[in-house]
């Protein structure tokens, strides 16, 4: 059995249907209605112990009603979750004592107290035996330079200085599993290469399990070996970052923006993605297709307006799965 088992999780909120002006207001009052959302619909994954997974999707996607469930902050409406054979929303308390949790936008510091004081009170809360307390403190305060603001009180802090105390104390008792909420939100490029060095590292050393939930691309690309990717409550991809890489790695992006709409653009070796009023997005294989042929042939038979290659990085493959570019079903080997 695998670490954490999740079978066809269901999340539905119910809804209160207000209506418009004072009347209306006054009848949902007297009369309230109601309208369900399904924002979870049908999800099912398995981790290992030890695996790094980006667990993404765009805005509304479900992401964080699923870790949600997982952390047993919320019930499922219907299906399983299994951690380690707990039920996180069951067995919450003996949950809580083996996971941990970084919010990018909420603490669990106290907000007046100095940074060291919070990790003393943690360690009372977790009962973390002092051998253990020291050898993380000094691990942490090390790789993380917590020593620069450890009498600091929390609402000093400046935001890379509050991530990276946060991680600290969310790592502490040496959780099994933890759960990475936008770790790197509004943080500098040199804040977040430092965080993400950190949690490999704490992850090849500690063996820790790691779900992340993120909108930066690069946080999924420089720490997790494995993506799953949900819309709409479902999911539609679950499988190797690399091998999501080498799939489109090779693959350019061709942006034209034409200088009147053009109904069919046809180019040898080079398929239609997208296209928004005059513009339309082309994809090709730079093995396959000579880019300079291709905006020669373009040139010679319509008026073109500008026109850009775009390499398809990771944080461009996810966007064009996004607005539905790159039908996953029929290329990928991962997909669900
Ligand atoms: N407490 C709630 N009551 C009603 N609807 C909710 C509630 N929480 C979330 N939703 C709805 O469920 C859907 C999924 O929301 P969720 O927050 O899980 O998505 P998400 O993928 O985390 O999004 P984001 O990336 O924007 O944080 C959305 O349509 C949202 O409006």
């Amino acid at each position: 059995m695998a670490y954490i088992e999740v079978n066809d999780l269901v999340k539905e909120y119910r809804l209160n249907v207000r209506n418009k002006g004072v009347l209306g207001s006054i009848k949902s009052l007297l009369i309230p209605e109601f309208t369900t959302k399904r924002a979870v619909d049908g999800i099912s994954f398995s981790i290992e112990r030890g695996e790094t997974v980006g667990f993404i999707g765009p805005n509304g996607a479900g992401k964080s009603s699923t870790v949600k469930m997982l952390t047993g902050i919320l019930v499922p409406t219907s299906g399983t979750i299994s951690i380690d054979g707990l039920s996180p929303y069951k067995d919450r308390r003996r949950n809580a004592s083996r996971i941990g949790v970084v919010f990018g936008q909420r603490t669990q510091l106290w907000w007046d107290l100095p940074v060291s004081d919070t990790y003393d009170l943690l360690k009372h809360i977790y009962k973390i035996p002092e051998r253990l307390f020291k050898k993380n403190m000094d691990m942490f305060s090390e790789m993380l330079d917590l020593h620069e603001f450890m009498r600091q009180p929390v609402r000093q802090l400046s935001l890379g200085q509050k991530m990276r105390a946060e991680i600290a104390a969310a790592l502490l008792h040496d959780p099994e599993m933890i759960f990475f909420d936008e770790p790197t939100i509004g943080l500098d490029v040199v804040a977040k290469e430092k965080i993400r060095a950190f949690v490999k590292q704490v992850n090849q050393e500690k063996g820790t399990t790691m779900l992340f939930t993120t909108h930066d691309m690069v946080d999924i690309e420089k720490t997790c070996e494995r993506m799953i990717i949900i819309d709409g409550g479902r999911t539609i991809y679950d499988g190797a970052v690399e091998a999501m890489k080498d799939q489109y790695g090779k693959e350019r992006v061709l942006v034209v923006e034409f200088a009147e709409y053009q109904p069919s653009v046809f180019l040898p070796g080079v398929q239609l993605m997208l296209e928004k009023e005059n513009k339309k997005w082309f994809r090709y294989s730079k093995d396959a297709v000579q880019v300079s042929e291709l905006i020669s042939m373009l040139s010679e038979r319509y008026p073109i307006v500008d026109l850009t290659v775009q390499d398809t990085g990771i944080e461009e493959i996810i966007r064009m799965i996004y607005q539905g570019g790159i039908p996953l079903g029929e290329s990928l080997s991962g997909v669900c």
